[in-house]
């Protein structure tokens, strides 16, 4: 499965795995790398009147003299700058060995309009923020916004966090090896990438399954086998039945936002959950999802134990406190009653606030044995508010943060924004690369809630469904583009929704 990402580490493991295991040796692979990125060089920019290939000391430097070699050979005008020499005996310093073109130091770096870089300084083994003869060569780069090619990462961005520490080549193309790692979906490493070319440079997939990685790009592969489609013998409640609790008179939309993507997601019943005096709003507003009073602790139980709901939406418009902390727990109880036990809860908006002065509490009620499985999905200011400690981390990536948050909270945790990470209390990790500027609407985030409820009550393990329906929502977010309103989201779901359920019995069928 190629959705794996590999962090810079695993990938050095995944070459001295490779270079172990054979047939190929790392000059090999070195060899394979630079002819990818040198394919790319030549079929983007046939017409550059010069190439400059910038190469630092180590193994990417090594990739850079590869480069600088094979494009010589195809007539290419190459210079190479270098920043120190490879140690003696290494791929890099036999690459070196290779390469007609001798070089120059990169203090002397110079180029003209009209040239291309390939940034070769630093990739896998960055170390530190880029000074002096690099942090130059970027600034002589952007001023004469020379395209850049990065071999393997933009040189200054982490690999690991996607985060520059100082100066960072901004890319036209980036070409990688094997796998993506999470700084090429992480921002702002995305951005910084350009586009984004995933060469195979004779990594075997074994090798790669070798290193059990626990990171994934979300992309369908990571849970269509989990895509919830209904049986042909389908009844109603069989296909689920979501609760959305709604906020009062004046704050009732989130919650229909929430119900409508929920039933449009595929759950056989929705039922939105009004307090007494905000019950005549919602029915003006409601045809097919029911309507329940729900005023206390106890009226959501009585609901649980009749109507069986397997999945809840609790936040959107809720309001923040007591009441809110009471139901939710109240949810997550279900698991130690035989009246009616829920599957899961998403916890959104209002719903995560509701705990930033007790958030142990919450994170006890859901690591209880046989809890409701927990959603909570945080944009970056609600996420500070449950783990401010993590959130204050600056060693962390967004992926560490995701990833410690749900082990601390024993929860799903879908940190939102235009890079979502999408984390497992039991270590899975996906980050989200198909995130649309057009989502960053009001009541885009209720949508999202309702989506991965909807996913739940249908049976879909919780990882699976957060996953899923974060993809779903960024894609009917960009295929409908500019004008989005959160109203649109429900129907924009439909024909993503279609093509998935086609793919999902294609998978079951094959
Ligand atoms: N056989 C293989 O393994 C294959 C590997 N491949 C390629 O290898 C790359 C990884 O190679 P790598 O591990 O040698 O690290 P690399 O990125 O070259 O940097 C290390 C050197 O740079 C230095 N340095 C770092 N940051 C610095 C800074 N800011 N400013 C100044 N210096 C800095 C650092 O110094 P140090 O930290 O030791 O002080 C060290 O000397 C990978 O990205 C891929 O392109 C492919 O060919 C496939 C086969
Ligand atoms: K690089």
């Amino acid at each position: 499965m190629s959705s794996e990402l590999l962090s810079p580490a695993e990938m050095t493991e995944a070459d001295r795995l490779a270079i172990a295991t054979g047939p190929l040796a790392g000059i090999d692979l070195m060899r394979n790398a630079g002819a990818a990125v040198s394919a790319v060089v030549l079929a983007h920019f046939p017409v550059a009147s010069r190439v400059h290939v910038l190469c630092g000391p180590g193994n990417n430097g090594g990739d850079g003299y590869v480069v600088a070699r094979i494009l010589r050979d195809s007539a290419v005008d190459v210079a190479v700058w270098a920043s120190g020499s490879p140690k003696a005996g290494s791929d890099a310093a036999l690459a070196a060995s290779e390469c007609p073109v001798r070089p120059r130091p990169l203090s002397e770096f110079v180029a003209e309009t009209g040239s291309i870089v390939v940034d070769a300084l630093y990739g896998a083994g960055l170390s530190k923020p880029l000074s002096g003869d690099a942090a130059r060569a970027v600034e002589v780069a952007t001023e004469l916004s020379l395209p850049v090619v990065a071999v393997d990462l933009p040189s200054g961005v982490s690999g690991e966090s996607g985060q520059s520490l100082g100066q960072a080549f901004r890319a036209r193309i980036t070409v990688t090896f094997a796998r993506k790692k999470p700084g090429h979906l992480l921002l702002p490493g995305r951005e910084m990438c350009g586009e984004l070319v995933l060469a195979d440079i004779g990594i075997g997939d074994g090798i790669v399954a070798q290193l059990e990685p626990r990171t994934f790009e979300n992309t369908p592969p990571l849970w269509i086998g989990n895509f919830p489609v209904p049986a042909v013998d389908a009844h109603k409640y069989r296909r689920g039945h979501v609760g959305v609790f709604s906020g009062g008179p004046s704050a009732t939309g989130a919650a229909r936002l929430s119900a409508l993507a929920a039933a449009r997601s595929g759950a056989g019943a929705v039922t939105v959950l009004s307090p007494a005096n905000a019950m005549q709003v919602n029915a003006a507003h409601l045809t097919s999802i029911m309507l329940h009073k729900s005023d206390s602790v106890a009226d959501v139980q009585e609901f649980i134990g009749r109507r069986r709901p397997s999945a809840f939406v609790l936040g959107p418009g809720f309001g923040v406190g007591e009441k809110t902390r009471d139901f939710a727990l109240g949810v997550l109880a279900t698991g130690q009653r035989p009246d009616g036990r829920v599957d899961g809860l998403v916890l959104d908006a209002d719903g995560i606030t509701s705990f930033r002065d007790a958030p142990n509490v919450l994170f006890e009620a859901a690591r209880r044995p046989n809890a409701p499985a927990l959603v909570l999905t945080p944009h970056e200011g609600e996420f500070a508010r449950l783990f401010p400690d993590i959130a204050g981390d600056t060693n962390l990536s967004k992926l560490a943060k995701a990833r410690t948050a749900a082990e601390r909270a024993g929860a799903i945790v879908v940190y939102k924004g235009a890079d979502t990470v999408i984390a497992a209390p039991d270590g899975r990790a996906a980050i989200n690369g198909n995130g649309a500027p057009w989502l960053a609407t009001a009541g885009s985030g209720d949508v999202l809630s309702g989506i991965i409820a909807g996913f739940l009550a249908q049976g879909m393990p919780a990882f699976e469904a957060a996953c899923a329906a974060v993809w779903i929502h960024a894609e009917a977010g960009s295929r409908f583009g500019p004008g989005l309103i959160a109203e649109d989201l429900p129907l924009a779901l439909l024909p993503v929704l279609r093509q998935l359920a086609e793919r999902r019995n294609e998978v079951t069928a094959g």
